[in-house]
């Protein structure tokens, strides 16, 4: 079972026995964890393994089968989580300034959101979010007009608009070439550690979570088979999760015995 305590930070968020099953598929195999606020946690497993779903339950996305998610001991609220979807995500024809603002839909009337009516005090708050993940002078831009690494930073900045306690991303930097993907990365890791939040990314490339982890997580097959704490983990125990075979669920790392 999850431990559902908070520290000093603010509230933990607690997953206990998730279970999701897809047509006779169990995505999700009684998972517990415990993620701590101003902690970035990386995500890893093989194709399959059920990353994804773990992040859909908890930006209310999917419903789970069984368990629950709670935040600071109550169900968590999906309005205070954010999640960092793929570059593709944004809206194209809209400028970097309307897709941040666009992060704030989920907080306001939706009439207001219709009517694209904003105040100039938001618009000054979207802009200085801009500035924070380094996109300073680029809020008139369309965002079909920037780099990959420059959509994901709207895509931060977006996310951050939601004003969450919990940021999510799937694969966020997968289409980005490598020296790119480290510096989104790294933005990632400094909004959750400036801001307290509870951060979880999936990663397909292991090699750039090294830089960024404040802990692991690894599943194959729905189940939890890694949960450390990164300087407890060497790169043999991430490896090892990609080699677990589908039905495996072998624990690997500092607490396989
Ligand atoms: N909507 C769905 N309908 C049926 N099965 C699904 C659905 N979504 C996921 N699955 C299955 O659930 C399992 C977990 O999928 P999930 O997408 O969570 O894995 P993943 O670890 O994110 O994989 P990848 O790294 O390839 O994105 C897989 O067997 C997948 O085929």
């Amino acid at each position: 079972m999850a431990a559902d305590t908070d520290d000093a930070a603010g509230p933990a968020l607690a997953v206990d026995g998730l279970e999701k099953r897809y047509d006779g598929v169990r995505a999700l195999d009684g998972v517990d964890v415990t993620l701590r606020p101003g902690e970035l946690t990386v995500l890893v497993g093989r194709s399959g393994a059920g990353k994804t779903t773990l992040l859909r339950c908890m930006n209310g996305l999917e419903t789970p089968d069984g368990g629950a998610i709670r935040h600071g001991g109550a169900p968590l609220e999906t309005d205070d989580v954010a999640l960092v979807f793929q570059s593709s995500a944004l809206v194209d024809r809209k400028s970097a300034l309307a897709n941040v603002l666009d992060g704030a839909l989920g907080r306001e009337p939706a009439w207001r959101g219709v009517l694209g009516w904003r105040t100039p005090a938001e618009k000054r708050e979207a802009i200085a979010r801009l500035h924070d993940v380094g996109l300073a002078g680029m809020a008139d831009r369309r965002v079909d007009r920037l780099s990959g690494g420059e959509r994901q930073r709207v895509g931060i900045a977006r996310a951050l608009h939601q004003e969450p306690r919990v940021v999510l991303a799937d694969e966020p930097v997968a289409a980005l070439d490598p020296a790119t993907a480290r510096d989104v990365l790294s933005l990632l890791a400094d909004v959750v550690h400036d801001a307290g939040l509870v951060g979880l990314l999936s990663l397909h490339q292991p090699g750039l979570a090294s830089a960024v982890a404040d802990r692991y997580l690894g599943l194959a097959a729905g189940r939890l088979v890694l949960d450390e704490a990164a300087d407890a983990v060497d790169p043999a125990d991430v490896t090892a999760v990609y080699e677990q075979t589908p039905g495996g669920d072998d624990r690997v790392g500092a607490d396989r015995a």
